[in-house]
């Protein structure tokens, strides 16, 4: 790393003690900006990398709710509104027991430059709990939404902070957050959030979003090798949102998709995943993956494996943070995978990240190819603004010209900083730029 960058990153360990996954998400963009600012010094001088790796607000609040059990439990809620240069603070809220600030603000971190990086008017913000929604009824999670909410509504708004959804916060929880916004507030202001059901100020697409969005952008990273989704054996991981519309997309445009995971075990189902039955499962029943093994024989569940040992071409990792390790990228590359595309935030760990750029794997990280779902949230804020509603094929070829776009800005980049087909530079400079002048031109603050 760069002197000047190591001694901030420095003072960045020594300010956010024991948040592994920050320093992480601070390093890898860090480790990208050496000849950015040999290029532009202005930037060292204005303090925009001290100023971008502190949030601009955090605020963590305490969320008391009652169970079925008529228990009193307590959870603790984050909201870290990281960076507004470009626009009002946007990112997701996540429900998971590993949450705490250090993932948030990892996530927050990379919400800034990927926000950048759609080219729309939105700024970078994470949020969430420790609560987890898993085995809790739908009673227990509407107590809950409404208990965060009557803490968090008093910061957001729809030019101040949109929150969405993210990891076991989906329509459902959306509905619920909304409802006790609109209840507190006495405002139907749908630009509050998205990510909202059709019928009451959601866009078409929103929820499809981030896995058709990562699907398109490999798609065009296989273009660059004359090369498509066409016949790939693709890997795909997770089985919530993102991984699931993945497969739909990757499907439909012609890829065999072999796998698909939860936090219990893998399944390669070596006739292709069949997405009804995941779909009925997952998004339904709320099951888990032996679920789908039980009612399709042919399909294998492995409880004590990686599914990155599977033999494919193509892989997309949809579930969790750090998911791909050094070994399982060794192993990938030997089982000949030439693609990866994070539908995932920082599925990949940075060492794994090294390897499949030393073998020559075309690697799309996360702020880059998942941004087709934040993307879409700005188009749904957009159609809240002006009280319209778009056609789904108006909105996926939104989409998709956002997905391209985000893509050969990646390369251009890249290209202009002397490493072709470096899409981590290219997303960590294109994206890091954008807020860095916007910073300069709005003065200290
Ligand atoms: N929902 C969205 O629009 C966006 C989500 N993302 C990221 O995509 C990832 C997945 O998010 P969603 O699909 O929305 O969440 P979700 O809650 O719908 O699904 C998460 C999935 O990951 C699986 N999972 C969690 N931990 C796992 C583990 N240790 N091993 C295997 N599987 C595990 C869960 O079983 C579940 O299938 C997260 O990293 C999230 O931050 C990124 C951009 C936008
Ligand atoms: O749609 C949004 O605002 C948030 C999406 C998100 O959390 C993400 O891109 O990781």
């Amino acid at each position: 790393m760069d002197p000047q960058l190591e001694s901030v990153f420095d003072e960045v360990l020594r300010r956010n003690p024991g948040e592994a996954e920050f320093h992480q998400a601070v390093r890898e963009v860090f480790d990208s900006l050496g000849p950015v600012l040999r290029k532009h010094p202005q930037y060292v001088e204005a303090a925009v990398l001290e100023r971008i790796c502190e949030p601009e607000r955090q605020i963590i609040f305490r969320v008391p709710w009652v169970d079925d059990a008529d228990r009193v439990r307590i959870n603790r809620a984050f909201r870290v509104e990281f960076n507004s240069a470009l626009g009002p603070y946007k990112g997701g809220l996540r429900f998971h027991p590993s949450v705490y600030q250090g993932i948030i603000k990892f996530l927050g971190f990379e919400q800034v430059f990927k926000n950048s990086l759609t080219g729309m008017p939105i700024g970078g913000a994470k949020g969430g709990s420790d609560f987890d929604p898993r085995g809790r009824s739908a009673g227990e999670v509407m107590r809950f939404c409404q208990s965060f909410m009557t803490e968090l509504y008093r910061h957001i708004g729809q030019y101040t902070d949109v929150p969405a959804g993210d990891t076991g916060v989906g329509g459902r929880e959306i509905g619920y957050l909304f409802g006790q916004y609109k209840r507190i507030t006495n405002l139907y202001e749908s630009g509050v959030l998205t990510g909202k059901g059709i019928t009451w100020g959601g866009s078409l697409v929103r929820t499809e979003a981030t896995g058709y969005g990562t699907v398109y952008f490999a798609e065009h990273m296989l273009g660059t090798r004359n090369e498509s989704m066409h016949g790939q054996r693709v890997l795909v991981s997770g089985s919530g949102n993102v991984a699931i519309h993945a497969i739909a997309k990757a499907q439909e445009l012609g890829a065999e998709v072999l796998t698909f995971s939860d936090s219990s075990a893998y399944v390669i189902d070596e006739r292709g995943v069949d997405l009804d039955l995941l779909r009925q499962i997952k998004e339904v029943e709320r099951g888990r993956a032996a679920d789908y093994v039980a009612r399709r024989p042919e399909a294998r569940l492995v409880e004590d494996g990686r599914v990155w040992d599977v033999p494919a071409t193509v892989a997309l990792p949809c579930a969790t943070q750090n998911e791909i390790t050094k070994d399982d990228a060794r192993r990938m590359v030997g089982n000949g995978v030439a693609v990866v595309a994070e539908g995932a935030n920082m599925p990949t760990t940075s060492e794994a990240v090294a390897l499949f750029q030393q073998a020559g794997v075309l690697f799309g990280p996360g702020k880059a190819a998942n941004a087709g779902g934040v993307a879409t949230s700005a188009l749904e804020m957009q159609q809240n603004a002006s009280r319209d509603s778009w056609s789904a094929e108006y909105t996926e070829e939104r989409l998709a010209g956002i997905m391209e776009g985000i893509h050969d800005r990646c390369l251009e980049t890249a290209d202009e900083y002397g490493e072709p087909g470096n899409y981590v530079l290219g997303a960590n400079i294109a994206g890091f730029t954008k807020v860095a002048d916007a910073m300069i031109a709005l003065g200290v603050v």
